[in-house]
């Protein structure tokens, strides 16, 4: 059983990438000193500065445990507490920081400790300045860009509370080159985050240059980090050397309240290979994961995935083609984004330009069905599954919504479910995990969860059936095997998450399976 979810070896070269130079000591003197480390620092034309494998590793292995440099309120949010960066919800109640008057969740908020990021940095330069006051005359669009200025203002003012820190910060690449020839991006940061904080909080001591240096920083290097409702960004030494790819080798976690990361390796890799993780979403398909990347990241992937028309086989991009009835559309071309599509049985073409506005169109339908809409999500996969593969990402995103909705929902709580419904999370959560091991192999987290998911109709329907005579002993035996199985390997992915987080309660919710269903 074992065999079926595991990883195809990768074969992620460094030939790839092609290396120009070998270890860089220079910029990364900290990362050398590390006797034993478990990666190298390479540079390439094409990436920059990159990691990979100084050693054979082993799936689940911690490649990287780090502390932040510096962390704060995420682009344009709603406004968040200063402390712990936790969302308001409504009704509570409105504490103010006692120096700087800004919103806080209480005034026990762990993230308010003199020694805490609030108060070593932006708390008494934000009341000295009285920069609350603008809240006065700001709209809520403002105010949202004044929580996202925060994390610059932190990041500057560790010039002179941390410089040793602020040195460090500054070893990150800000793209400055590229990013000031996208007039839209460098205008906006001008005019919404520069000026915010140079002329209207009166911060004039920092240069223009040093805070759009500082906002490349944040924008190619951050992190996401925390849980809903305390999302945050955070820049970390080490981990932003690792590399973009669209299969990834590598996954990350933070600890609840630090946001300390680790980084794991999800599978075997060998020496030399580059050590990669994604910044895009794994369940997306190359139009779009490499849309986001040109804009957001700021370059174009060529992975091997990317360079897949039917992306590893999943075919996770594929239209259907209504004119044979049996091919499918792909690019003809996946790295060029305004390549023609055309079908492989007939060559029925299709423009770019009506493939993006036919998924516009579909995920337009998507948005307007309720999240908790079973029925409403059924008919869309059935109306859709004859435009779309069925492992289309449109597709894959309903489907992961439906596989954890049976089960969770009044209405459809495990002991609610029909045995149709049963075998249909049993079948929705067995397709995902088709295209998960293909795309993020191993250790990965949606894995373990997916994993978690699909023992449940099959206990159910073992014990069912076993129970009216339907299969015997043996057969309930290797069935039992197979739940087994599953809660093992989603305890042992899901107990890597940090504790108090939704995996982490999956992987004790597995670990009382196990116990409860003692030997098979
Ligand atoms: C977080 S940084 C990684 C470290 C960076 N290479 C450096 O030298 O500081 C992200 C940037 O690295 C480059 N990069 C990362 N992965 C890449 C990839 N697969 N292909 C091309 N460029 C990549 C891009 O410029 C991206 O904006």
């Amino acid at each position: 059983k074992q065999k079926k979810y595991d990883q195809p070896k990768s074969n992620h070269s460094k030939e790839n990438i092609n290396p120009s130079a070998e270890n860089d000591n220079q910029s990364t003197g900290e990362l050398q000193s590390q006797a034993n480390t478990p990666y190298l620092v390479k540079r390439s034309e094409q990436v920059g500065r990159y990691i990979v494998a100084s050693r054979d590793l082993k799936a689940g292995e911690a490649i990287i445990e780090t502390q932040l440099f510096v962390v704060g309120p995420c682009a344009e949010t709603e406004p968040v507490c200063l402390g712990c960066h936790s969302a308001f919800g409504p009704g509570s109640v409105a504490y103010r920081c006692e120096n700087c008057n800004w919103r806080i969740c209480s005034p026990d908020c762990h993230g308010l400790a003199p020694e805490g990021t609030h108060r070593k940095l932006e708390c008494i330069p934000l009341r000295d300045k009285a920069v609350h006051q603008h809240f006065q005359t700001s709209t809520t669009v403002q105010v949202k860009l004044m929580y996202e200025a925060i994390l610059t203002l932190r990041c500057m003012l560790l010039k002179t509370v941390d410089p040793a820190q602020y040195d460090r910060l500054l070893g990150m690449d800000p793209l400055n080159v590229v990013r000031q020839q996208i007039p839209k991006l460098w205008n906006r940061n001008q005019k919404e985050i520069v000026e915010r904080i140079r002329i209207a909080w009166g911060f004039e001591e920092y240069s223009e240059q040093e805070l759009h240096t500082i906002c490349g920083i944040i924008e190619v290097n951050a992190f996401e980090v925390g849980q809903e409702p305390t999302k945050a960004r955070a820049l970390f030494p080490k981990a932003y050397l690792l590399m973009h790819d669209c299969t990834p080798n590598t996954g990350h976690t933070d600890a609840l309240q630090t946001h300390q990361l680790t980084v794991r390796v999800l599978r075997d890799v060998n020496a030399g290979e580059p050590l990669t993780l994604t910044y895009a979403h794994i369940l997306q398909g190359t139009l779009k994961r490499r849309q986001h990347l040109k804009e957001e990241k700021f370059f174009l992937c060529n992975c091997r995935r990317c360079s897949d028309p039917t992306e590893l086989g999943t075919n996770c991009s594929a239209l259907r083609c209504t004119k044979c009835a049996r091919g499918h559309i792909l690019p003809t071309d996946p790295l060029n984004q305004e390549a023609e599509w055309r079908c492989r049985q007939c060559s029925t073409g299709m423009s770019c330009e009506a493939v993006i506005l036919l998924l516009e169109k579909i995920s337009q339908q998507l948005e307007s069905i309720s999240g908790n809409d079973v029925d409403g999500l059924e008919a869309f996969l059935r109306v859709q599954g004859a435009v779309l593969h069925d492992n289309h990402y449109l597709l894959l995103s309903v489907k992961h919504s439906l596989c954890e909705l049976y089960g969770k929902i009044e209405g459809y709580l495990i002991p609610q479910l029909t045995q149709e419904q049963l075998k249909r999370k049993e079948q929705l959560c067995r397709d995902l995990l088709e295209v998960v091991v293909q795309l993020e192999p191993g250790w990965s987290r949606l894995r373990g969860t997916l994993m978690y998911e699909l023992h449940v109709p099959l206990l159910i329907e073992a014990g069912q059936l076993f129970q009216r005579g339907v299969i015997q002993r043996t057969e309930l035996r290797r069935r039992l095997k197979e739940v087994q199985w599953l809660l093992k390997e989603s305890e042992r992915i899901l107990a890597l998450e940090p504790v108090g987080s939704p995996e982490y309660g999956i992987a004790e919710a597995a670990r009382e399976a196990l116990n409860n269903m003692g030997p098979v």
